[in-house]
């Protein structure tokens, strides 16, 4: 399972590596759990970033607005991001959400096909009004994409687990596997989780609170010993 951490600048991104994140993740939470970050702080990090490694953006909760959410897919790869996130947030089922990834996919796919565009869900969807989260496998294969993805849209200290069994979370799995993409999953997701989720087959956790000292993903900044950490559980695993 590979561990992808989620920095807000060069100093945390320069953490993450020094950690061993397989994927660097580059967001801004001030705007949200997806918030998006600037593409000079995007481009930044990519060239910080050992070439082999890939370096993921979030382009935020997006609204239900293809055209807005495609531009800014097109900023996010101009900025050198490899690996592109959207949150499905202003989209409230399948067909709006399969709208805006699949003109994300056009986007991105015309231009540079080995990027990987990433559908993501929210596991507390009842929360905000979002699509439902057992819907995103089949988002992530009616649009295109290459992984369908869970985090929680609301950081109140509940986890993934909160929300969704790990029943459910290997139903998404097996689901998403079934259709020949990958999974990532996150939110407020705890170092004991790591083996649970790698057991049900995940092919990527996503981590910002618990890589923070104090485990606060608001407060706190990213460390490269609580990286470590993770990372060489993640290793432990295979
Ligand atoms: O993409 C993953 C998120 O950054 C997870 O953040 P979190 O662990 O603070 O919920």
């Amino acid at each position: 399972m590979l561990l992808l951490i989620s920095p807000i600048n060069r100093e945390e991104a320069l953490e993450s590596i020094e950690g061993g994140a397989d994927i660097v993740d580059v967001k801004n939470p001030k705007e949200g759990s997806l918030g998006a970050n600037f593409p000079w702080v995007i481009k930044e990090i990519r060239e910080l970033t050992p070439e082999d490694k890939l370096v993921s953006a979030t382009l935020g909760d997006v609204p239900y607005k293809p055209g807005t959410v495609s531009l800014a897919a097109m900023g996010a790869h101009v900025s050198g991001a490899n690996y592109i996130k959207v949150g499905l947030y202003g989209t409230k089922n399948h067909d709006e959400a399969v709208e805006v990834m699949s003109n994300v996919s056009k986007t991105i796919k015309d231009i540079s096909p080995n990027t990987t565009i990433v559908a993501a869900g929210y596991a507390d969807a009842h929360r905000v009004g979002a699509v439902e989260p057992m819907e995103i496998p089949k988002i992530a294969r009616d649009a295109n994409c290459d992984l369908a993805m869970l985090d929680t849209a609301v950081k109140d200290g509940h986890t993934l687990f909160d929300y969704l069994d790990l029943e459910k979370l290997e139903e998404f799995v097996k689901e998403t596997h079934s259709y020949g993409l990958k999974t990532a999953l996150a939110g407020s997701v705890k170092k004991e989780q790591l083996k649970p989720l790698n057991d049900i087959g995940c092919d990527v956790v996503g981590i910002r609170g618990a890589a923070c000292v104090g485990g606060d993903r608001n407060t706190g900044k990213i460390h490269h010993d609580a990286v470590a950490e993770l990372k060489e559980l993640c290793d432990s695993f295979e």
